[in-house]
């Protein structure tokens, strides 16, 4: 029988043998049974580092003794079970050095059974393990790696419908190690709400062909803390264009996240008092005066800061002296509007930011302000310490365009606030300063003149424009100071709005004028209506509906006899509790009038919904009557709008005839306004009514 080495028998097939040697550097080695030595291929003999023919026990010398057991277990299953191959992977000790070597052993035997002749097929597979032993380690550090990170990946496949999950990512979703992905996919294990507009970004990212997609969600862990995820996503589309792959990572992001956050609050905050610090309200201030400039509005800005601090700090110590910043910069706030910005700029200096200010005087009302928090003592540690502040504003636009000079000027009206005596407040331009210190003693005087009886009704006659009755009046409200003389509402009322001063003040003319109509109307065929202006801020608080219930009733007032005279701007409120205040009204049989009309929001809806009697069309309008064609046009129409309502119409300001007769000739049913009568002290109009 030809041997297996003889390439003479089947050149072909021995010159492919030799071929695939060499490629897989296979090195063959040939035992016959019964010959004392083992034939080495010379690929083999490179391998194991012998000679052509070497004595079986030479072979097993060079095996690792430890491996040695296993290669004979091998070879009696080759004896006892007939078997005619076997694969093994054994190590051997060569002179230079340790290899690992993958055999594969095929056995011949004769016809009676016995083995003739072995053939050994040997493969060099140390790096071979290096490799798997380095890709395994690999996995292992990138696994690790993963864990320290945060960091896992996923994968899905559109045809398969196919989830994979780094063991990394399970953990981190917290899901069971054993978890598979369902037909739903992964938008599935989404939070609720957040599962429309993940799945909308992807529906996006989609259509656009976009090859990655970014984005954050948030998920509560077992423990019910909110973690972050960001997930960066790459996707592949098939050739249909439809996407077939996705291969994202998913990184929990929580720790950064927070991190950033501490790094932004230590950027922008201060630490002791947790305000806003310098930089922040620097920040504030410019995206303010932009705010302003673009809306054409004034703003304002406090400086101030705290008398005697340093003293305290030194007697009672740092401790004390936090504690105070603390509760100086609680005060602050709760003294301010949610829209103010309070900040500490450091030491003991603070700032508040006023973005929208009606009237340059109403800073003095909110130095004021500042103050006041100031005018209860501190607890500092059990001790009770009384602490004033001194306060320097400035005012945009009159005084500085810019962040840099107000807070300049803000600063020079503080210096000069303390120089002045401290618990005092200055502003930079004097004007203002003698302004506001005017209008701070005029609210103070304001609150006494209800006590003092000081306020007085006057009342503006109101006709029926065809006829020249007198049909009533308008209560219009006067104060009777005792030096200043007789002041006008317009420098009065807004300040009473903002103070809540004109909810005692509105009740008082309530009662007031209820009390005239009484008088009036006794005996009268004709009766007099009565309006009495109400301001929004009497709406909010008691209901306002028992104010009026209260009046009528303590005065012996008839609901016909009274008018109330709303504006435009209470109905866009909107709320709820305003239209029912006003049905409530209504239904006592009080009618309600719509004051200024034409010179609010225009939204005309709001005339339906609320019970409104009558429309007192602006004087603005009547003003250029009949002269300004505009002005004709926009009276016509909104006398035209009052019939279609079946509402009274009031022409108000009127102070020539031809506006009146211009009026005449629309429709216009009555009439108020200089021509016929000024507005005249209770006991003018009571002769005016006896004449009538
Ligand atoms: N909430 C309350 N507001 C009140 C009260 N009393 C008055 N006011 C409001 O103050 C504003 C100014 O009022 P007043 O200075 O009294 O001016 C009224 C009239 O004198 C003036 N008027 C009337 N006719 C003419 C005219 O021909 N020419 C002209 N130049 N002025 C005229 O109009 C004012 C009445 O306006 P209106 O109220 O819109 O009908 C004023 O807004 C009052 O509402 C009060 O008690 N509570």
């Amino acid at each position: 029988m030809p041997s297996p080495h003889s390439r003479a028998t089947f050149p072909t097939t021995a010159l492919q043998l030799e071929a695939a040697e060499n490629l897989n550097q296979i090195g063959l080695l040939t035992w016959e049974f019964g010959q004392p030595l083992v034939k080495l291929s010379a690929i083999a003999c490179g391998l194991l580092a012998l000679p052509e023919s070497v004595s079986l026990d030479t072979l097993l010398d060079l095996l690792d003794p430890k491996e040695r057991p296993n290669l004979q277990a091998h070879w009696q299953q080759v004896l006892n079970g007939g078997q005619r191959n076997v694969v093994a992977e054994f190590a051997a000790c060569l002179p230079d050095g340790r290899r690992r070597f993958g055999a594969n052993a095929l056995f011949e035997r004769g016809a009676d059974g016995a083995l003739r002749c072995c053939v050994v097929a040997l493969q060099d597979i140390t790096s071979h393990d290096a490799m798997i032993q380095a890709l395994s380690d690999s996995e292992t550090r990138l696994e690790e790696a993963q864990q320290i990170a945060q960091f896992g990946y996923w994968e899905w496949d559109f045809e398969q419908r196919r989830a994979v999950l780094s063991d990394q990512a399970v953990k981190m979703w917290g899901l069971p190690p054993d978890w598979q992905a369902d037909e739903r996919g992964l938008l599935g294990l989404l939070p609720a709400d957040q599962r429309e507009w993940v799945g909308q970004l992807y529906a996006e990212a989609f259509s656009k062909r976009e090859t990655s997609l970014r984005y954050e969600v948030r998920k509560s862990d077992a423990e019910g803390n909110v973690r972050e995820f960001h997930s960066l996503v790459k996707i592949d589309y098939g050739a249909s264009g439809k996407p077939r792959r996705l291969l994202a990572t998913l990184q929990d992001i929580s720790e950064v996240k927070s991190y950033r956050r501490q790094l932004h609050s230590l950027s922008f905050f201060d630490t002791v008092t947790g305000l806003p610090n310098r930089a922040l309200f620097v920040d504030r201030l410019n995206q303010a005066l932009t705010d302003a400039s673009w809306h054409n509005q004034q703003l304002g800005l406090l400086m101030l800061d705290l008398d005697r601090f340093k003293d305290i700090n030194d007697s009672l110590g740092h401790t004390a002296g936090d504690a105070l910043l603390q509760q100086a910069a609680q005060r602050l706030q709760q003294a301010m509007r949610e829209y103010d910005t309070v900040a500490r700029l450091g030491g003991d200096e603070f700032a508040v930011l006023l973005p929208e200010v009606r009237h340059a005087t109403d800073m003095g009302s909110i130095a004021q302000k500042v103050l006041s928090a100031f005018a209860r003592p501190f607890d500092l540690g059990g001790q009770e310490v009384f602490v004033t502040a001194s306060v320097g504003g400035a005012f945009y636009p009159a005084d500085a365009q810019d962040a840099v000079q107000l807070m300049q000027y803000a600063d020079a009206a503080l210096y000069h606030a303390k120089s002045q005596g401290r618990n005092n407040f200055r502003f930079y331009s004097k004007e203002l300063t003698r302004q506001a210190s005017e209008r701070l003693s005029l609210e103070s005087e304001l609150r006494k003149a209800i006590e003092m009886d000081e306020l007085e009704l006057y009342y503006q006659p109101k006709f029926d424009l065809a006829s020249g009755v007198l049909v009533g009046a308008e209560a219009l409200m006067r104060w009777n100071h005792p030096y200043r003389g007789m002041v006008p509402p317009l420098s009065f009322i807004s300040m009473a709005e903002d103070t809540g001063l004109i909810v005692p003040m509105g009740a008082w003319a309530l009662r007031s004028a209820c009390a005239a109509a009484t008088t009036w109307n006794a005996g009268r065929r004709l009766p007099l209506k009565i309006a009495v202006n109400l301001s929004a801020r009497q709406f909010v608080g008691t209901p306002f509906s028992v104010t009026v219930s209260e009046a009528l009733r303590s005065t012996g007032c008839r609901p016909e006899w009274l008018e109330l005279e709303i504006t435009e701007s209470l109905l866009l409120d909107g709320r709820d509790e305003i239209l029912a205040i006003l049905q409530d009204i209504a239904a006592q049989g009080i009618s309600i009038a719509l004051d200024d009309f034409g010179t609010g929001y225009s939204a005309l809806s709001y005339l339906t919904r609320f019970p409104v009697d009558t429309l007192k069309i602006d004087r603005s309008f009547i003003k250029d009557l009949p002269g300004d064609r505009s002005s004709a046009e926009l009276v016509k129409a909104i006398v035209s709008l009052g019939h279609s309502l079946e509402m009274n119409l009031v022409a108000e300001g009127v102070e020539t005839r031809e506006q009146a007769d211009h009026l005449v000739g629309l429709g216009c049913q009555l009439v108020q306004g200089y021509l016929y009568g000024k507005p005249v002290p209770h006991g003018l109009f009571s002769e005016m009514v006896a004449l009538a």
